[in-house]
């Protein structure tokens, strides 16, 4: 898979990078600054968790960083490429084919077995057709979640819930996944099976997966953990 392979030669470059990100929310006397002077770099191939206590911008920031809302001031490029004051349409191409996105709720459509879910997120990104059943049951694989694929999510763990929203998420290969509090509804037990398939996309394939959590287990998982207060960068530490 040449995309997977380019993110295996970019190791360590900087696969994302925020330079002086503000982002505030209304205007006047309700104007709230959610994010401010944010300067950040994220090496290819690494997990990344932001922590910070509940306000304190972590969702406002992985949304700029998957492109899925537009800073106040500042700028996000993702391989080396501008993602923001980009037009929607091209954002959404970005989003399609090199981000993938993993919510805390899971996000899956009940009535699909697992592989249904995996195979319409393909779908619903405008892949071709033809390659959707290999390219399903390949990132069904690569998270533990092949053999009970016919599954529906009822049937699931919450644990495996997330994981065939994980293989939804990287069925398309993207080099970048965001993940939002992927692990906040789950027992420790199924968090950290979580983790596993992160540290595993990140060691075999190269991805580079950008977190955040408030479980400081899952925390020492990562690579590097980035502290938030206030919207503002505090601390960034190597684990
Ligand atoms: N759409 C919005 N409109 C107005 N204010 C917003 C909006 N989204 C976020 N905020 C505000 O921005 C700040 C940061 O919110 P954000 O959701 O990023 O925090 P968080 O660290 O992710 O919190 P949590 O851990 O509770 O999810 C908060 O003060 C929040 O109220």
């Amino acid at each position: 898979m040449p995309q997977i392979e380019n993110d295996q030669e970019l190791r360590g470059e900087t696969i994302l990078e925020a330079a002086g990100v503000k982002r505030v929310f209304g205007r006047g006397h309700n104007a709230v600054t959610a994010l401010d002077q944010i300067q950040l770099a994220v090496p290819a191939g690494s997990m990344v968790a932001l922590k910070g206590r509940s306000g304190s911008g972590k969702t406002t920031l992985l949304n700029i960083l998957g492109a899925l809302d537009e800073p106040t001031e500042g700028r996000v490029m993702l391989r080396g490429r501008e993602i923001t004051g980009l037009s929607e349409s091209e954002k959404s191409r970005i989003r399609r084919t090199e981000i993938g996105l993993v919510f805390q709720s899971f996000g899956l459509i009940p009535l699909m077995s697992a592989y249904e879910n995996v195979e319409f997120g393909l779908r619903v990104a405008g892949a071709p057709a033809k390659d959707n059943r290999e390219a399903a049951e390949r990132a069904l694989e690569r998270v533990g979640m092949k053999e009970r694929m016919k599954h529906r999510p009822m049937e699931l763990s919450g644990g495996e819930q997330q994981r065939v929203a994980i293989a939804r998420a990287i069925a398309h290969q993207p080099s970048l996944l965001i993940a939002d509090e992927p692990t906040a509804e789950l027992d420790s037990k199924m968090g950290l099976q979580v983790m596993r398939v992160f540290r595993d996309l990140v060691s075999r394939s190269g991805m580079t997966v950008v977190m955040t959590t408030h479980d400081p287990g899952m925390m020492e998982l990562a690579d590097h953990v980035i502290a938030l207060e206030d919207g503002k960068i505090v601390s960034s530490q190597t684990i």
